[in-house]
């Protein structure tokens, strides 16, 4: 029986070299590219492909035709030959000619960087807007790649990366078909990103206060949401093993509930489509209150890696956002004070395997949300302004003094603008230093 599900569908073996470009403008930043093509490694194998080995290019600029010039293109052919390679797989994002000119002259399939992206997104999408995105994905990416009549996609019949994922069948489509396919997975994409705004905004209106883990592929951000709430998220040594966002909630020491939400992870030269498809997905980051940066500082490229992930922060626009970072799995290594100061803001060194570092995180969550509040001193007779103070934020505690109510309320920058008027006046700044010596 055919199966239906792209978890189950059999694994044609890619056996690949891979295969990087050093060009004379990056053979500066030769640790980064090295660093890539590791990564590269990583993502092969994480998308079920055999790594036969690595190849890297020195040159002065890409070849418009072969990408790597026609003599390396000899040698990779040869190397394919000699270790029965079927796969070659590039580290940069190649065009739809290139592809061709090196599928004619080495005669495997021809992989890049995004494609790669895309397909274990593929593999890994399970909500419908995650399939939704990742088909947008896909087929924005395969159009301007596409020659004449669209003959080219025969090579995706054999199955295996390029041509898995949601819109498997829809792959071996002409360019008009695609065109048409990409409106509507547009169209349907309005109607998920309609539903996550109203989803939003009752979140909102419900004054939740909301915290965004975000960070780099396999930093730890699922496996510290599921130690924080005792979620069952998934977790694995892969890249990108997380992509929908998943929130819980999460109760702090002082009994106060908050959502966190683990979001997919980001990765250097994450393709471009892909960022444009996910802005639904990556857009909850802005919603959020804090964000959690959670850093793999087990690694020796972690400050590269957090400076990625504050450039895709930027880009969305959340750049401004109040940032705790977590310098996670500090059980395998030593982070320094120096490393340590280049956070953003706040940091905190943890392991999400210590339940003291768990407590820390609550503990500074709890700080960001309560130096977010204000205390009003309300004379009993205003119900009516108590009324409003619970429409402008969430009420975090009460207390009573004389014939005063005092209340903490965590206050919604814009609701409070609109009513400050009415409660500036009532601002009682002496309740938050509690325990202070007269
Ligand atoms: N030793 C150690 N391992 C950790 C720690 N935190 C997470 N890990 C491991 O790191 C790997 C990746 O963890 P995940 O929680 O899946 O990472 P993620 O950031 O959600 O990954 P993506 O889904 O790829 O974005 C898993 O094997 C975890 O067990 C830690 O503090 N110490």
């Amino acid at each position: 029986m055919k199966q239906t599900t792209h978890h189950v569908i059999p694994h044609i073996l890619e056996r690949a070299i891979l295969v990087s470009l050093v060009t004379q403008k990056e053979k500066r930043n030769e640790f980064l590219t090295e660093y890539s093509l590791q990564e590269l490694v990583a993502l092969a194998e994480t998308a079920g492909v055999q790594v036969l080995e690595t190849m890297t290019q020195n040159k002065d600029a890409k070849d418009s035709k072969t990408f790597i010039g026609k003599g390396k293109v000899a040698e990779l052919k040869l190397r394919l030959e000699e270790l029965d390679g079927n796969t070659a797989i590039f580290d940069q994002e190649l065009s739809g000619a290139q592809v061709r000119n090196l599928e004619a002259a080495l005669d495997v399939k021809i992989i890049d960087r995004t494609q790669l992206i895309l397909d274990i997104f593929a593999q890994r999408a399970n909500t419908r807007e995650g399939i939704l995105q990742v088909e947008l994905a896909q087929l924005s990416y395969l159009l301007p790649r596409l020659s004449g009549q669209g003959k080219n996609l025969a090579r995706l019949n054999g199955g295996g990366i390029g041509a898995r994922g949601p819109g498997e069948t829809k792959l071996e489509m002409d360019r008009r078909h695609i065109r048409d396919r990409i409106d509507e997975l547009k169209q349907q994409m309005q109607e998920v990103v309609r539903h996550r705004v109203l989803h939003r905004e009752r979140r909102k209106k419900a004054g939740a206060f909301q915290v965004a883990l975000v960070g780099y592929t396999n930093a730890g951000k699922s496996t510290i949401l599921n130690q924080l709430t005792h979620a069952d998220v998934y977790v694995q040594n892969q890249l990108f093993a997380t992509l929908d966002p998943t929130s819980r909630n999460l109760k702090l020491p002082n009994g106060k509930e908050i959502i966190l939400t683990d979001t997919v992870g980001f990765i250097q030269n994450l393709p471009h489509d892909l960022i444009a498809s996910f802005r639904a997905t990556l857009e909850e980051v802005l919603e959020a209150d804090l964000i959690l940066h959670v850093v793999d500082s087990s690694l020796e490229m972690h400050m590269e890696q957090m400076n990625i992930v504050n450039a895709v922060l930027k880009e969305l626009g959340a750049r401004d956002k109040e940032q705790i970072t977590l310098f996670n799995k500090s059980d395998l290594c030593v982070t320094t004070e120096g490393q340590m100061d280049a956070a953003e803001g706040e940091f905190l060194r943890i392991s999400a395997f210590n339940e003291a570092d768990l407590e820390l995180i609550k503990l500074a969550i709890q700080e960001k949300l309560v130096s977010d509040s204000k205390w009003f001193r309300i004379p009993a007779n205003k119900g009516d302004l108590i009324a409003l103070l619970y429409r402008v934020g969430e009420v975090l505690e009460t207390d009573v003094d004389g014939d005063d109510m005092l209340i903490q309320v965590r206050v919604n920058a814009g609701d409070y603008a609109k009513n400050a008027y009415l409660l500036a006046t009532y601002e009682d700044n002496g309740q938050v230093e509690e325990g202070a010596t007269v």
